[in-house]
């Protein structure tokens, strides 16, 4: 099997070309800038018809949360515009397209995890976007597979426990927020995911549609910052000692939601899959990470 996977060195894309190593059979082409550049349609088109994958995997955004709510025409061409033309590509050659969206969909009400129909509702740009992008690849593309994600780490790209590590390396303590809830979730996981969903998007009773895919379990930022610390900590790596504050002692630009806990039964019920517990996977990271601090690249 020969799957195109949007961008280069980010999260998702790195996590697939590493575990797509032990499968002989899985072919990953990383397709990015600048041949495939989201803000250019044409690229996009060239690159996948050029490439003829038997599936289309779209993991490249615009991920810079604060810094879409100054940039709101870059995330849309990217988020909406960009994403749609994958699908619309990947329709062209007959591939089905599996494309990523956020818990950043949701506004953040309440205390139970979303469901796939819960209304969406986002509250900052980047979500308003992402969401966007899942109508564009949905109108453009009936054979697709929408998995909306949250709270992605890994030891590759930019991340919340490279940071904490990072910063916990030059500090006693760190000041994390305790009042925004969701489901961290490594993007080595996501990866196993998408091999195991792309295995059956091959058949045209393949389960389509949108689905949330997310580490089992919940926290807050600073529980899950605190429990990578503990873990770096047994492991001879940086450690600092964890405050619990609220959203409002960290005044950011984008605003995010309070509750981001995703319902996992539906994947679960099509695909058989269900993550580790977070705490599994991050501390496989974490130990990767102590070992080698700058990751995997
Ligand atoms: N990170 C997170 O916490 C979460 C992410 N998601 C979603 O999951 C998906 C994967 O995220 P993740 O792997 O963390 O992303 P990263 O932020 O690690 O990487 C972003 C990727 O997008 C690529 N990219 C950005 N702009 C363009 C462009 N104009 N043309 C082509 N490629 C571009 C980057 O390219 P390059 O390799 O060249 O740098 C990079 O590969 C995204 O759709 C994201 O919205 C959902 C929930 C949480
Ligand atoms: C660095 C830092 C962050 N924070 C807070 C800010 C924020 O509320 C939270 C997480 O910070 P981040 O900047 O990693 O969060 P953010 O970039 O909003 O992460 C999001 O990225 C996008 C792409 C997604 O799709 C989401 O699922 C989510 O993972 O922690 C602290 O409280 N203290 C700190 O020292
Ligand atoms: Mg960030």
């Amino acid at each position: 099997m020969r799957i195109l996977v949007t961008g280069r060195q980010g999260q998702v894309v790195s996590s697939l070309i590493e575990a797509a190593a032990g499968r002989p059979r899985l072919e990953i082409i990383a397709a990015g800038r600048p041949d495939l550049d989201l803000a250019d349609p044409a690229s996009v088109h060239a690159a996948i018809r050029a490439a003829r994958p038997d599936i289309v995997v779209s993991a490249a955004a615009y991920t810079a949360v604060d810094q879409a709510e100054d940039e709101p025409e870059i995330a849309a061409a990217i988020n909406e515009r960009g994403a749609g033309a994958v699908a619309a590509a990947a329709a062209g050659i007959g591939a089905p397209v599996i494309h990523l969206s956020t818990d950043y969909v949701f506004s953040g009400g309440g205390e139970r995890p979303y469901r796939e129909d819960d209304p969406a509702a986002p509250i900052g740009v980047y979500g308003a976007t992402k969401l966007a992008g899942e109508r564009a690849v949905a109108a453009a593309n009936p054979r697709h597979l929408i998995l909306r994600t949250a709270w992605v780490y890994s030891v590759y790209g930019k991340n919340f426990v490279k940071t904490m590590l990072r910063l916990a390396a030059d500090r006693d303590s760190l000041s994390v927020v305790a009042d925004q809830w969701g489901n961290p979730t490594s993007a080595h996981d996501i990866a196993d995911a998408i091999l195991t969903a792309a295995e059956r998007l091959r058949s045209d009773a393949a389960p389509f549609g949108t689905y949330h895919l997310a580490g089992n379990g919940d926290t807050h930022w600073a529980g899950f910052a605190a429990h990578v610390l503990g873990t770096s900590r047994t492991l001879g790596g940086p450690w600092a000692e964890v405050r619990e504050i609220t959203t409002a002692d960290f005044p950011t630009k984008a605003k995010r939601p309070a509750n981001s806990r995703l319902s996992t039964d539906r994947f679960l019920d099509a695909f058989g899959w269900v993550a580790p517990d977070w705490r599994v996977s991050s501390d496989r990271v974490v130990e990767r990470l102590v070992a080698a601090p700058s990751g995997g690249r």
